[in-house]
């Protein structure tokens, strides 16, 4: 399990970090702290295996030695092979302190447990040529493989696959989470990511996305305090029901179905009000006491959904963005949404992200960058979800049920929202990340979208 609430740090301010302990403290005596927390965490998965530990030219290659040191005075059969000569004074030392036989890593035979201490933070370009398949090999002929850090050949601050192994069982994160945890190739190359402290006071506005404290309605609460929602139907009918659906199921108090006709479907506690176009929308958003406005899900992309939209961006009211709303939005959405006086929100997906802002940078530096610009917060959809808020905070959720990845989903997420919004929930995206992911757990394999809603109440009932 990724911890939740954690601090995500880029390699920058993980330097930074130690630089400034570092005034405090010998850099030595933190590293055999590492040193110290990967042996904990590989003799609890070795047992009386012989291990192999892979050291690299850095101060991740120091980590590696002084655990290869620990391991081996604590009992255990230990190798050690290296590529390359330590380029680092502590790393130097640590080999000194290590005292023995050092092999190449190009001949190193496997052995059932294996230490990735080849490259951390400071890996900079692809691995060079040979070390990524040889790398490969070890952990594919390991039975354990636990990488200090990060996997060798991941980027720090992106995630990204520079010749990074499959097959890392756990990767033991120094210090403090580094998007490469959670973000991109990250998600499926780390294992279970377990976070050791070894005492670097870390600062970050980014953190984990951790479960929410919600309390029940007060003894005097109505339907209109507890949020009233109206979800726009558009073209598709079924993603704005799934949205409202939800939204009733995530708390709302009173939710509306703004549709072109009567239709029929959902739950009998919604309720239908019609509206033939925009002007008709415009009129009916004078109703002060609507929470939240959701358009999007199922909208359409022609001149009546354009028309819903713009009533919907005119309303001074909250207003959660998603789906067809973000595409008929493009890349006109910043200049729009920044008149706006009232909070929004918005659900892209990759997709819809790369329609309405430029994609420069890493995941959680483009979400914050196109939150800033439009003023809003934003929900960037994906197996890695970053929220970011105008502020510059961020929030990740990895590892969500990789189940979601289903149609009407994203329909469900943003009715979530709106019914956190409505209610006043100021860390609203959050919470319905996070609820929503747990809907999903509690769904188990194979759910269909109309299920997760029903999910949702235990989701709640685990946050009060
Ligand atoms: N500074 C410290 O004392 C501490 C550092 N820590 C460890 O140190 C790591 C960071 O150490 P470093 O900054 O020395 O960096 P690394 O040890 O991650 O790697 C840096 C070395 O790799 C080389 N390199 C970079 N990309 C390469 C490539 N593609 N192919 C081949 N060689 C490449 C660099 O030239 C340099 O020699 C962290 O991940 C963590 O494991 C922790 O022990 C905490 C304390
Ligand atoms: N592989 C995955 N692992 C975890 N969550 C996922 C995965 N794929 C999709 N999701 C989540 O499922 C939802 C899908 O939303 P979206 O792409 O808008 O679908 P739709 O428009 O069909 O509803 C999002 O919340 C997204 O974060
Ligand atoms: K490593």
């Amino acid at each position: 399990m990724i911890p939740p609430g954690a601090p995500i740090v880029t390699a920058a301010r993980m330097r930074a970090a130690e630089e400034a302990l570092f005034r405090r403290e010998p850099q030595l005596d933190v590293m055999e702290r590492a040193g110290a927390a990967v042996t904990g965490a590989v003799a609890r998965f070795a047992r009386s295996s012989p291990i192999l530990v892979l050291a690299g030219p850095g101060n991740n290659g120091g980590d590696a030695y002084a655990a290869a040191r620990l391991l081996k005075a604590a009992g255990h059969d230990v190798a050690v092979a290296a590529c390359g000569e330590p380029g680092t004074p502590a790393a130097r030392a640590m080999l000194e302190r290590w005292g023995g036989d050092v092999g190449a890593l190009y001949q190193a035979r496997p052995r059932p447990v294996l230490v990735d201490g080849l490259f951390g933070t400071g890996l900079t370009r692809p691995l060079e040529r040979g070390i990524a398949p040889v790398l490969a090999e070890l952990v594919a002929a390991a039975r354990f493989s636990l990488a200090i850090d990060l996997p060798s050949g991941l980027a720090t601050d992106s995630g990204a696959d520079l010749g990074a192994p499959r097959g890392i069982g756990a990767t033991l994160a120094l210090g403090a989470l580094k998007p490469a945890h959670l973000l991109d190739a990250g998600l499926e190359r780390c294992g279970q990511v377990l976070l050791a402290d070894i005492g670097i006071p870390v600062e970050s506005d980014w953190r984990t996305v951790a479960r929410p404290k919600l309390t029940a309605p007060g003894p005097r609460a109505h339907k209109y305090s507890r949020g009233l929602v109206v979800v726009v139907e558009g073209d598709m009918p079924g993603a704005a029901r799934l949205a409202a659906h939800a939204a009733m199921a995530g708390g709302a108090g009173y939710t509306i179905l703004a549709c072109r006709d009567e239709g029929s479907g959902g739950p009998d506690a919604l309720v239908r009000h019609r509206i033939a176009n925009g002007d008709d929308l415009a009129d009916f958003l004078t109703e002060k006491r609507i929470g939240g406005i959701l358009i999007g899900p199922g909208l359409g992309r022609d001149r009546r959904a354009e028309g819903l939209l713009k009533a919907a961006l005119n309303a001074d009211l909250p207003l959660i963005l998603d789906g067809d709303a973000l595409t008929l939005l493009g890349k006109s959405a910043a200049a729009w949404l920044q008149r706006r006086t009232a909070a929004t929100w918005l659900t892209p997906h990759a997709g819809e992200f790369g329609r309405m802002f430029e994609g420069n940078g890493d995941k959680i530096v483009q979400t914050i960058a196109a939150a800033s610009e439009s003023r809003t917060t934003i929900i960037h959809k994906g197996a890695d979800t970053v929220i970011a808020t105008p502020r510059g905070e961020a929030r990740v959720l990895a590892r969500a049920s990789s189940w979601l990845s289903t149609a009407g989903t994203g329909d469900v997420l943003a009715g979530t929202l709106a019914a956190q919004v409505a209610a006043g929930n100021k860390d609203a995206a959050e919470t319905a990340v996070w609820l929503h992911a747990r809907a999903a757990a509690l769904a188990g394999p194979a759910f269909i979208a109309d299920a997760l809603p029903m999910h949702l109440s235990q989701a709640i009932s685990e946050c009060l």
